[in-house]
């Protein structure tokens, strides 16, 4: 059975800088994959290139058995959009909406009408201990709140597979632990692929298998048992 997401021998360059000199990724439903490695060593560029944001120099990727190469860019953020949640070190919530409007938008954009989008919202802000924050802005809520209501909005659409780039860096080491283990039993119950960035080897110790990246290359150092 071939795994449900595959990046293979990508390449990438900022300009004429190397940041990937191919590097391999592979994650498969249900799964909770670590991506450690050095500042700058091309983590970000991996999560960007396999989740189809950045389009490899060379190498591929797989979603699905479907090369993502093939797809034109609007099938692309169509698939990202569908499939895929993304949380990244600073919530990245957009301001001008309630806490609860950033969590039902990507359900919006799909289609879902406002009070069954809305309802969903609510529910996922609850399992992440966080309900009070409904009405407010991002602007007026903790860090640690405003990662929950990323996490939040990274899932309530159900995506596949969730790309976490470094999500709890942002936080002191309890509430990283909190919103880690939030993440990772929201993952388990939904049965979607983790792929996690991150510098921390307590969180790294939440996956099955892990990945260290080094100038631009990948290995593998523990696996799932
Ligand atoms: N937008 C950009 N323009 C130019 N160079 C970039 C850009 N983004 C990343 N790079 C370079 O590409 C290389 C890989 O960067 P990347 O952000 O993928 O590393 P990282 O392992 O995620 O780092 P960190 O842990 O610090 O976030 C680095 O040399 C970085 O300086």
């Amino acid at each position: 059975m071939s795994a449900l997401l595959t990046a293979r021998d990508v390449t990438y360059f900022f300009g004429n800088t190397p940041a990937l000199r191919g590097a391999d990724l592979t994650v498969d439903a249900g799964e909770v994959l670590a991506v450690l490695g050095p500042s700058g060593s091309g983590k970000s560029t991996l999560l960007h290139c396999a989740a189809g944001i950045l389009p490899p120099k060379t190498g591929s990727v797989h979603y699905r058995g479907v090369d993502l190469a093939g797809l034109d860019d609007r099938r692309r953020s169509d698939l990202r959009l569908r499939e895929f949640g993304f949380v990244f070190q600073f919530g990245q919530l957009i301001d001008e909406l309630t806490c609860l409007e950033n969590v039902s938008l990507p359900l919006r954009l799909l289609g879902q009408g406002r009070r069954s989008a809305d309802e969903t919202a609510r529910t996922w802000l609850d399992r992440l201990g966080v309900p009070d924050v409904a009405g407010q802005r991002p602007g007026q809520v903790s860090g640690g709140q405003a990662q929950r209501i990323a996490v939040a909005r990274a899932l309530a659409h159900r995506p596949a597979v969730i790309f976490a780039d470094e999500p709890t860096g942002a936080l002191d080491s309890l509430q990283g632990e909190q919103v880690m283990r939030l993440l990772v039993e929201a993952v388990r119950e939904t049965d979607a692929a983790l792929v996690l960035i991150t510098h921390d080897t307590r969180i790294a110790a939440y996956s099955d298998r892990e990945i260290v990246v080094r100038d631009g290359r990948t290995s593998e150092t523990r696996s799932a048992a």
